[in-house]
Formats: structure tokens, C-alpha cells, sequence
């Protein structure tokens, strides 16, 4: 019987996701050796400080604070640390020395991905990021590989645990935002500075991902429109919640034709209304989903666990297996296909719903002053509703008026709200938030 060979594995970084992956690469290491065809052996596990508690215990001689020399001398390197700098210099080390990388790092993805994919196709050493969008969900590979004879025409995603886990929790428990954020960090979800969660930008890299393979064109950060969910209030909630819908952070690439731009790809994070039927409001806690449509494929959906170490982790290992058996049998293959035949958009360029919360002095006329309003705009509504406010005597002080709108572009929205901002029967704007799936 031939020998098998045996791969050095370099892990850098060893936090939530890093220790659940050393661990699996040690004691899964008879399973994975068969799936692969190749022994992967952990040469070594570079940290910050080799004395921070981990969560799992590893026998100590493999930590180092030397992690140039680490990559040096690896077949594989596992780059779980995070950050721009140094993990970019060591994944070029890495590639330029001729082995392969597995990354989770979606911030220097969206920020420096083509210089990393160009080293890694020059050097004929696979780069993988599987563990980058949606943790635990297979999704990069199936954009890449099961749909590559397709066109995929809109990716709508929650891509960010951390969000959707406080978002959740203030829908159903009434949870104050930072004791949900305290939570979603507790748990492993959210990044080393949660402000890349909550402010968004963390799901706009991912969206950055997900729009460039998708489109097979390299979208970056400067490319995504970005609106976190830190101005999303309990009010926010409640009265989305009354409307029948839910509010979630989404991360949109779509194919749309615009009349001043031509046609391109709009990509674009921002919360968004959803009905509470969709597929996608049915998402909770700090789970992920995809949604895809395809001309040929038609709507799919993928589901499962988007944060925390262990589902990150089986991401890691799967491209580990996947880039040792292609070690073993010899080449690399390709790491993406960019044919650069589309141009991103700005947000000004698409059109969403809206839903539009006033409050309202109520007199005879009002709903029909501001329905002229929004018509005089071009902005067609959906659904118009009133809710009476009476104080303990029973007069009436005030109503709420809900509205939800048709798809309208950016300009002509902000035009009709500071329109109807105007009229003097207007006493407050509450809410402006976009709509999907209506
Ligand atoms: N957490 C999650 O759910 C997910 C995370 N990711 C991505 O995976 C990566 C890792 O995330 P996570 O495990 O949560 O991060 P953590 O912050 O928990 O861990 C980072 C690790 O990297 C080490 N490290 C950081 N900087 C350096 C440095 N300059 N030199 C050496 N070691 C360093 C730290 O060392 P020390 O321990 O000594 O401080 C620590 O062990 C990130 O890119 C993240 O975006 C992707 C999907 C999901
Ligand atoms: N902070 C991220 C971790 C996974 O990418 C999230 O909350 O989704």
C-alpha cells in the first residue's frame, strides 16, 4: 500500500472559530486524513499572547507568537485571526511559498481580494473562504461551482448572526439593544469590535462576496451601499411588528436596468421590512440565509448557522479537505471566475417599497393631502392605515397613519417625505424604512 502523505497545517489565530478548528483538525485527524488522502498534521498555532485562556484545550508546544516562520514552513495555512494587517502579509507568505489558504476573513476580502486571488492564481495555490459569508452555510461553492452554468439574477441574504440575533430578540422579548449585543458577543458571534456588526459593514463585505461571485464581477466595500441597524428603534419594531412585518438586516446584489445608470449590479445592506410570511422573517436568532434567483434554477434557499465557533469551524475544515485532496491529486484548479461584464450601481439607481409611519394631527382631509402628496411624487401607495389615539377622556389627540408603498426610486421617496414633512397637519415622521417581498 502507497504511503500517505502527510500536509503541514499552519492555524493562525486561535479565538472562537480558531480553537473549534484545532480541536476537530486533532481529534477528527484518522477521519479526516481519509476524506482527504492526506495526514493534516497542525504544525503550530500562532497567537497574540500564548498565555489568554482558550476554549479548548491544546497541548501548549504548539503556540507561537512567530507566525511568519509558521507559514514558512507549511503544505496549508488556516489564516482565523482576523483583521487587515498582518493577516494579509502572512496569507501572501503563505501563497507565495506555494501553499494553499483557507481564510474566514471577509473584512480583507471585501477590502484586498483580487490582490489575493491574482498571488494565489500566479502561484497555482487555491485560496478558500468558504467560512467568510453565512458561517456555517455552504454557499460560496455552490455560487461558484453549481451555478456556474446559470445566471443568477438577485441575492438576498441575512449574512450577519450578530444583527439578526438582536433584532430577534428585540422582536420577540422586548430585549434592550445592547443587552441583545452583550448576548450575541457572549455567544462568539460577534467580530472582535462588534461596531463592524451593528454598523453593517461586516455584512456588506460579505455582500461584496457574494455580489462579485454571483456576478462574476469584483465588486469591493466602496461598492456596497451600507446602513447598519443602530438608528432601527424599539418603536421601529413594535410598529413593524403591528403592520405584520419583521425588520431585518439585509444584504441585497440584484441585476436591475436604471434609466440614468444603464444596467448594472446594485448591492446594498440596509434594514429592511419583510412580511412576516416571507421566507426570510422566519430566519431567527443569530441563524443566516441565502436567497437566490437564478433564470434557469428559478428561487433556492440556503439555511443554517451564521456565527459562532463550531458551525464556522466545519466551514474551515471542509475547504482544508477540499484544497489537500487537490494538493494530492495534483493543481489547484481555479479560485474564481471574473469576467467583469457588469458595473455596480449606486443605491440612487434602484428601487425598493417603503414603509412610511407619520404622525398625524387628525382632521377631515388629512389622508387625502398626503396621498396627493405621494401621487404629485410619482410614488405610488400600497397600503394606507390609520390608528386613532384618544386621551383618557376619550377625544381624540392624535392618529398614526402607516403607509406602505409600491417600488419607488431613492429620490423620488426622500422628495415625498420632506413633502409631506411640510404640511401642517404633520406633527412627526416615525419611521422610513424599506420594504422586500410585498
Ligand atoms: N466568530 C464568528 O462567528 C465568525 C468569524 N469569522 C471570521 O473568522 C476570523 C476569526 O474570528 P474569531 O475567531 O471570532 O476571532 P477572535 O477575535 O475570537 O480570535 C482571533 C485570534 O487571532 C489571534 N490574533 C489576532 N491578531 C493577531 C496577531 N496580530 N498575531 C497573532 N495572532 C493574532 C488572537 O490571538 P490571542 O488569542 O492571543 O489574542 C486570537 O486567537 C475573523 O476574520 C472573523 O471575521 C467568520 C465567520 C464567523
Ligand atoms: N460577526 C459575524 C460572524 C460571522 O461572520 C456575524 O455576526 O455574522
Amino acid at each position: 500500500m502507497s504511503e500517505v502523505r502527510n500536509l503541514k497545517v499552519a492555524l493562525l489565530g486561535c479565538g472562537n472559530v480558531g480553537a473549534q478548528v484545532a480541536r476537530i483538525l486533532i481529534d477528527d485527524a484518522d477521519a479526516l486524513a481519509a476524506r482527504s488522502g492526506a495526514r493534516l498534521e497542525l504544525s503550530g498555532i500562532a497567537v497574540r499572547n500564548i498565555d489568554t485562556p482558550r476554549d479548548v484545550e491544546l497541548p501548549r508546544e504548539l503556540f507561537t507568537t512567530d507566525a511568519e516562520t509558521l507559514v514558512k514552513d507549511a503544505d496549508l495555512v488556516i489564516e482565523l485571526m482576523g483583521g487587515i494587517e498582518p493577516a494579509r502579509s502572512l496569507i501572501l507568505t503563505a501563497v507565495r511559498n506555494g501553499a494553499c489558504v483557507v481564510t474566514g476573513n471577509k473584512a480583507l476580502l471585501a477590502q484586498d481580494g483580487p490582490t489575493l486571488y491574482e498571488e494565489a492564481d500566479k502561484a497555482g495555490v487555491q485560496l478558500s473562504y468558504e467560512a467568510a459569508v453565512a458561517g456555517a452555510i455552504p454557499i460560496l461553492r455552490p455560487i461558484r461551482d453549481s451555478l456556474s452554468g446559470d445566471r443568477i439574477t438577485r441575492v438576498l441574504g441575512i449574512v450577519n448572526g450578530t444583527t439578526n440575533f438582536i433584532l430577534d430578540q428585540m422582536d420577540t422579548t422586548g430585549a434592550q439593544f445592547a443587552d441583545a449585543l452583550a448576548e450575541a458577543q457572549r455567544l462568539g458571534y460577534a467580530e472582535a469590535d462588534p461596531t463592524a456588526d451593528v454598523e453593517g459593514h461586516d455584512a456588506a463585505a460579505k455582500a461584496a462576496i457574494l455580489a462579485s461571485l454571483s456576478f462574476h464581477t469584483r465588486f469591493s466595500l466602496d461598492d456596497v451601499y451600507c446602513e447598519g441597524i443602530t438608528k432601527v428603534t424599539a418603536s421601529d419594531i413594535a410598529s413593524a411588528k403591528e403592520a405584520g412585518f419583521v425588520i431585518k438586516l439585509l444584504a441585497i446584489a440584484e441585476k436591475i436596468e436604471s434609466p440614468d445608470n444603464g444596467s448594472g449590479i446594485s448591492v446594498r445592506v440596509h434594514p429592511t421590512l419583510l412580511p412576516r410570511e416571507h421566507p426570510l422573517a422566519a430566519v431567527r436568532g443569530a441563524f443566516n440565509a441565502v436567497f437566490i434567483e437564478a433564470e434557469n434554477a428559478g428561487e433556492l434557499m440556503f439555511y443554517g448557522q451564521g456565527a459562532g465557533g463550531t458551525p464556522t469551524a466545519s466551514a474551515v475544515l471542509g475547504d482544508l479537505v477540499s484544497a489537500a485532496r487537490r494538493l494530492v491529486l495534483g493543481g489547484p484548479g481555479r479560485t474564481e471566475t471574473t469576467t467583469g461584464y457588469v458595473q455596480p450601481l449606486p443605491v440612487e439607481a434602484s428601487t425598493t417599497s417603503y414603509y412610511i409611519g407619520l404622525d398625524v394631527a387628525d382632521q377631515p382631509g388629512v389622508l387625502a393631502r398626503i396621498a396627493h402628496i405621494f401621487a404629485e411624487n410619482g410614488v405610488s401607495i400600497e397600503i394606507m392605515r390609520q390608528t386613532i389615539h384618544r386621551d383618557s377622556s376619550s377625544a381624540v389627540e392624535s392618529a398614526e397613519l402607516k403607509i406602505v408603498t409600491h417600488r419607488a426610486s431613492e429620490a423620488a421617496l426622500a422628495a415625498t417625505v420632506e413633502a409631506v414633512k411640510g404640511l401642517d397637519v404633520i406633527n412627526s415622521v416615525t419611521s422610513v424604512l424599506r420594504v422586500e417581498g410585498v
